[in-house]
């Protein structure tokens, strides 16, 4: 029986994905790892296909007044401005999608006519293609039919039920048009449940796994919401603008991919969107939310800057999103969060709509963050922590001495089996920054093209190599945790833990970077003594997710002692009912009879961002 969302697609993937995965029939070298192994167990190495995506977070050339949603001038990006459908538009109706109903805000004055909105879906946005009819078959491989076997568990009171396409939410048309724009056919299971939960006007802390969609999940009725919404004259500060929404997240880079993400999902929407980070020049910043702001994505720091300034208010807030909520309200940033959420002007829990999400909720956490909700709804979807089972996880035992030629094995092996000979996106995570830097030049000058990305690197290095690695320019990138989380980087075929961290949780996010929304991916971590400590919750979690477990591995595990919650830290089970932890567990399909532990006993939730370690984020 398939548990997971991601599981359903395993079978679906192998089949689209026939032509990457045909091996070469030419006699490869196969690291010691991979041999074997049947075929059909390795997962795709061929090198990417070229992608002309970049990480250029601001927009340019969109320009929106604050006060009449008008006004501005000057787009970077002649197009043909169509008729914006989003405005005055009088209705999905339910289960239907035809006009009616005449919920919809008008958010009349949008675009005008001096300027341009910039069309995020660039040269691949065909009107004609557009309007076709979307079969099932047309989206990205997905096996949607296998849904129903996912495990979720949802507690609170009241849950609306869920949906199973998105005809059957009332999204608007332009939203949908745009959904449609993105080849999503239909909603992930994440977000077949969650966009009706916070629609319904609930708070929700949801669970998934990582590459399922969790981002349109909270974007969806946050951009739906603004736009049916009458919101009433904001204020005409001096200078200081009034955010709607507010899309909080731990780095600069998933800022910027959320920020990409919603202008798309918003296009001709007339909702407008804003980006702050720290890194890059404030006042650019600035100008754009002079412009004008409806959904502002920031990072804790840069937006306690600008409150600070009394740039932005957050008085006016009604959506509050955090994503990678766990991290967020991990020691590092707890008390910017509750500064923003508690000490500013924001309205009350209760009086906007709080979303958090990630795939993995520690129960400490769970209980911080319940601080900032009302009356919420829990949400789990698919197993434990899932790492799915669509990445193929291998552990490997690696002397420190030994990591380097290790490393250099597999890259050759992958560079032989890729096609002619190109490398497959490999994403290889150490601990610390100097660690990166003198790795990169090491696979440098073996002829290994590589970069890096770390807090020590300018924002425009990080964002210069995040655009090499995605191009296939270098290949290869060396990363710290800063890169762990959220980043959805097509076609990452291999993330190699050449230094593991700390905590399990961190492991689940950085393996998370490949095997998404479908694809099969690999895994590689290197162990030794050195990483005793997550010798138990590896081991389960590679269980979980029907992997192989080396002999070696279970005796480490076997050796370690049980200690707290740092061991199935990633869980997914509401902290409100820990009275009834033990049971019911294997209703995510998790492994052995114990995992009450894990849940009742308080602690060391910070464990993974221990002082050293902590460094490796922004
Ligand atoms: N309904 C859908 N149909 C098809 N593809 C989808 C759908 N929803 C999301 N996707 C795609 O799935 C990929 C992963 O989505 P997303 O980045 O939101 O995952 P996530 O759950 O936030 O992952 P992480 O936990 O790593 O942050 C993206 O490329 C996204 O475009």
């Amino acid at each position: 029986m398939r548990t997971s969302w991601a599981d359903s697609v395993a079978s679906e993937t192998a089949v689209s994905d026939n032509n990457s995965m045909r091996r070469p029939t030419r006699s490869t070298y196969v690291p010691p790892h991979l041999r074997n192994r049947p075929a059909s167990d390795t997962p795709n190495l061929s090198g990417p296909a070229p992608e002309k995506e970049s990480f250029n977070g601001t927009a340019g050339g969109s320009q929106w007044s604050l006060s009449n949603m008008g006004g501005g001038s000057g787009g970077t990006k002649p197009e043909d401005r169509r008729q914006s459908q989003g405005y005055g538009y009088t209705g999905a109706g339910r289960g239907g999608g035809s006009s009616g109903g005449g919920a919809w805000n008008n958010r009349s004055g949008g675009w005008d006519r001096r300027e341009r909105e910039v069309n995020p879906f660039g040269d691949n946005d065909d009107a004609d293609a557009r309007d076709q009819a979307f079969s099932e078959q047309e989206n990205s491989g997905i096996n949607f039919d296998a849904y129903e076997d996912i495990p979720v568990e949802t507690s609170g009171e009241n849950v609306p039920p869920p949906v199973n396409t998105f005809a059957e939410i009332d999204l608007g048309e332009q939203l949908n048009q745009n959904i449609r724009r993105c080849k999503y056919v239909k909603p992930t299971p994440v977000q077949r449940h969650a966009i009706p939960m916070v629609l319904g006007g609930r708070d929700l802390m949801a669970c998934a796994q990582t590459g399922s969609g969790k981002t349109a999940a909270f974007c969806f009725p946050i951009i739906s919401g603004i736009m049916r919404e009458q919101y009433g004259q904001r204020p005409r500060g001096a200078r200081t603008v009034y955010p709607l929404a507010l899309i909080l997240s731990p780095t600069r880079e998933l800022s910027c991919q959320i920020h990409d993400e919603v202008k798309k999902f918003s296009y001709q929407t007339g909702v407008k969107v804003v980006v702050a980070y720290g890194g890059a020049p404030i006042n650019q910043q600035l100008r754009e939310l002079e412009r004008g702001v409806d959904i502002l994505v920031a990072t804790p720091g840069r937006l306690v800057d600008l409150l600070e300034r009394a740039r932005v208010s957050l008085r006016m807030i009604r959506y509050l999103a955090l994503d990678e909520a766990d991290r967020m309200l991990d020691m590092g940033f707890e008390p910017q969060i509750r500064k923003i959420v508690e000490q500013m002007d924001m309205p009350d829990r209760g009086m906007r709509r709080t979303m958090l999400f990630s795939a993995t909720f520690p129960r400490e956490i769970q209980r911080l963050a319940s601080d900032f909700l009302s009356n919420y709804i829990f949400l789990a979807v698919g197993r434990v922590g899932s790492s799915t089972d669509l990445i193929v996880q291998r552990v490997e035992f690696v002397h420190e001495s030994d990591k380097r030629s290790h490393l250099m094995d597999l890259l050759h092996a992958q560079r032989e089996n890729g096609a002619h000979g190109k490398q497959a996106l490999t994403l290889v995570f150490v601990e610390t920054k100097k660690g990166a830097d003198s790795l990169e030049h090491w696979l440098c000058i073996n002829g290994f093209p590589a970069t890096t990305i770390h807090g020590d690197r300018t924002q425009q290095e990080r964002e210069l190599a995040l655009r090499s690695f995605k191009s296939g320019k270098t290949p290869i990138l060396v990363a710290t945790d800063v890169a762990a989380r959220g980043l959805d980087i097509p076609h990452v075929a291999h993330v190699v833990n050449f230094d593991l961290p700390n905590d399990i949780d961190d492991y689940v996010h950085r393996i998370g970077r490949t095997g998404r929304a479908g694809k099969t991916g690999l895994a590689t971590a290197f162990f030794n003594e050195g990483n005793s400590s997550l010798a138990r919750p590896l081991a389960e979690l590679m269980q979980e997710a029907s992997q192989e477990v080396p002999a070696w591995l279970t005796r480490y595990a076997s050796r370690a002692p049980y200690g707290g919650n740092k061991y199935r830290r990633y869980g997914g089970r509401d902290f409100r009912r820990e009275g009834s932890v033990g049971r019911n567990l294997d209703h995510y399909g998790v492994v052995g009879g114990n995992n009450g532990a894990a849940y009742a006993v308080p602690g060391n939730y910070g464990g993974g961002y221990a002082p050293g370690v902590s460094s490796a984020w922004d």
